[in-house]
């Protein structure tokens, strides 16, 4: 086999989530397992995503990754972990037009070559993890014809990072949290794909911070050892919560999931200020920014905006819908005006459409500033990304798109 040249492989596209019912906390540190059950929402793959290709060849001669163009060690346990859960699972491929034939019992000792790209900034708070960890388990298995359904992919790719098991799916999705020792009942699940409440349009607020933050990983294993509101949380908050938030999507119940999602994103950080040293992800922006939704929200006397924050300073904003996307993103550029030395171009990416509708000339109308009340303080957005629900994990069969040269197996 040390003299054959060939090359397979496979190129993958896999969306980031943003939770609405946030996980924080684990009860199992390696196997990564969680002490509450989550919800997320897949954000459409066109404007924030993971692309990997990978590759196995007889010429290979160790494993390796080249992330965003760099390469990067796996020598981490969550890498390897991954890497020896999808090796166990593969089966037999064969492509008898190129001679190749891989058993099963290959996969243990044949390697890998793995590049993928972000299409949005890496470890800024943006779950690159998710759909990084999501979009590598997915990949290998489409390579190694891995026979598993998208659940007990989630269960691996959940030992990369916790909230990359929700990446395996679009639309609305639930990690169950699960109670087996071994993890596998852990999984993630589908609540309703993402034509099933189209009307939304998300907009993602990337706030300037200056600070560096701590991890997730680290964080929330701070609070399980110091917060006593997170014991709370766990036991009686988030059951409940999960089940009403389930009812309000399967019943697309705007005022119902807005006021869950805006609560639990408020709790989750009340844990980070409850731990002992106390963790601040959020900074005055992100106050600034929720200060306005919820104005808005009451003005208009049934909410039209949904907020939440992640670890870190960025706000994702659901709005009910795209009428009143085009209003926020007025609002917000009111709030937040484009710099003298920026264009509107790199200042609103995403489904730029919406700035089009939005028609930024001139004065903002009386009615959104009445919306937004006096904005006076001063605040810093980066940019702004507008999105909208999307759909789980694709192959590409462009091989154009491809990170891997198709005869070396080396970064394009
Ligand atoms: N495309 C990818 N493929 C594989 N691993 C990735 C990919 N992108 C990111 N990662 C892994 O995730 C790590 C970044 O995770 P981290 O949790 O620090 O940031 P984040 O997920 O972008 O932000 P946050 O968790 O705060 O939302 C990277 O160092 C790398 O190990
Ligand atoms: C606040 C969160 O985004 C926390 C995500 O934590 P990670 O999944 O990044 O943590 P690890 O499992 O340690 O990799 C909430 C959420 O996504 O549910």
């Amino acid at each position: 086999m040390a003299e054959e040249k060939w090359v397979v492989m496979v190129t993958a596209q896999t969306p980031t989530n943003i939770a609405v019912i946030k996980y924080w906390g684990k009860r199992d540190e390696v196997r990564i397992l969680p002490i509450n059950d989550s919800i997320s929402v897949t954000l459409d793959p066109n404007h924030l995503c993971t692309l990997t290709t990978v590759a196995v060849s007889p010429s290979f001669d160790r494993d390796r990754m080249w992330l965003n163009g760099k390469e990067i060690s796996l020598s981490g346990s969550r890498y390897q972990n991954c890497l020896r859960e999808i090796r166990i699972r593969g089966n037999a491929v064969e492509d008898k037009e190129k001679g190749i034939k891989i058993e099963k019992k290959d996969w243990e000792k044949m390697h890998l070559h793995i590049a993928s790209h972000n299409n949005f900034p890496t470890a800024a708070g943006l779950a690159s993890s998710a759909a990084g960890f999501a979009c590598l388990v997915f990949s290998l298995a489409k390579l190694m014809n891995v026979d598993e359904d998208a659940s007990q992919l989630s269960a691996i790719a959940r030992q990369g990072s916790g909230s990359a098991c929700r990446s395996l799916f679009g639309g609305f999705v639930k990690w169950n949290m699960g109670n087996k020792e071994d993890g596998s009942d852990s999984v993630a699940v589908q609540l309703a794909d993402d034509k099933h409440w189209d009307d939304l349009v998300i907009i993602v607020a990337v706030v300037s911070s200056r600070e560096k933050e701590m991890s997730s990983t680290s964080g929330m294993c701070e609070s399980v050892e110091t917060s006593l509101l997170l014991q709370h949380r766990v036991k009686e908050v988030v059951p409940l919560r999960v089940l009403q938030m389930e009812e309000a999507i399967k019943n697309q119940d705007f005022t119902s999931f807005t006021k869950l999602t805006c609560a639990d994103s408020n709790q989750f950080h009340a844990v980070c200020m409850d731990t002992s040293p106390p963790i601040f992800y959020m900074n005055d922006t992100s106050h600034r920014i929720i200060s306005l939704v919820e104005k808005w929200n009451r003005s208009v006397g049934t909410p039209e905006i949904a907020y939440t924050f992640d670890a870190g300073p960025n706000a994702v904003l659901i709005a009910k819908n795209r009428k009143v996307a085009v209003e926020l993103l007025q609002g917000l550029l009111y709030c937040f005006p484009l710099k003298a030395d920026t264009d509107m171009k790199s200042y609103v990416l995403g489904d730029i459409s919406i700035v089009k509708d939005a028609g930024l000339e001139g004065e903002l109308p009386q009615g959104i500033k009445d919306k937004i009340g006096s904005q006076d303080q001063k605040g810093e957005v980066s940019y702004f990304i507008c999105s909208r629900p999307g759909r789980g994990p694709v192959v590409l069969q462009d091989q154009t798109q491809a990170l891997l040269h198709p005869q070396t197996g080396l970064p394009k």
